[in-house]
């Protein structure tokens, strides 16, 4: 591989992707992609999911997007998916996982309610981030991680950092 490492941060919405992604681009360097917004500047949606009540994002027209960025490397992508992207992009995967009460928070916080705020609840409980990541990337390159709380968040960054020296060198 010639290519600087990619890493996929994937988890139930309100694990802290976003927060763990950004930080972890502003201390390596490396460029962040936030799926959901790539796809809302662009437009490229396809459909309406009525159970999670959100936007269903075009995947062959965001994977033509990034495919660019991600063949040159060094790229953070964060979404609450992870299964549609070609498993050659990514060198490592990172699940965050969330406390259930605290997730509750959290979303209820982001104004998230009802059918939407339980899905996402369920999707935690279920692990199914976990599953898909795990049914779609080679085990060895997917972590689960605790995100409970900043110093869970510090923990991350560092076990990310180190793992990027490593691999880097
Ligand atoms: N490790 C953490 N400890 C406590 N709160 C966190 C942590 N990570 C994120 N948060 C908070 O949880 C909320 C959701 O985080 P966000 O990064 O937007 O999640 P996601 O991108 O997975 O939807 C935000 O209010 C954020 O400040």
């Amino acid at each position: 591989m010639n290519r600087k490492p990619n890493i996929m941060i994937t988890g139930t919405p309100g694990t802290g992707k976003s927060t763990l992604g950004r930080e972890l681009a502003d201390r390596t360097g490396l460029k962040y992609i936030n799926v959901g917004e790539l796809a809302k500047e662009n437009n490229f949606f396809d459909g309406f999911d009525q159970d999670l009540v959100c936007p269903v994002i075009d995947e062959d027209r965001v994977i033509d997007e990034m495919e660019e960025d991600m063949n040159d490397g060094g790229v953070v992508v964060d979404y609450h998916g992870c299964d549609f992207f070609p498993k050659r992009w990514f060198d490592l995967v990172i699940v965050l996982r969330t406390d259930n009460t605290k997730l509750y928070e959290r979303l209820e916080k982001r104004g998230y309610k009802g059918k939407k705020l339980r899905e996402n609840i369920e999707c935690e409980i279920f692990g199914t981030l976990l599953e898909e990541a795990q049914e779609a990337y080679d085990r060895q390159i997917v972590q689960e991680v605790k995100n409970d709380t900043p110093d869970d968040m510090e923990d991350n960054l560092t076990k990310i950092q180190n793992w990027l020296e490593q691999r880097i060198c």
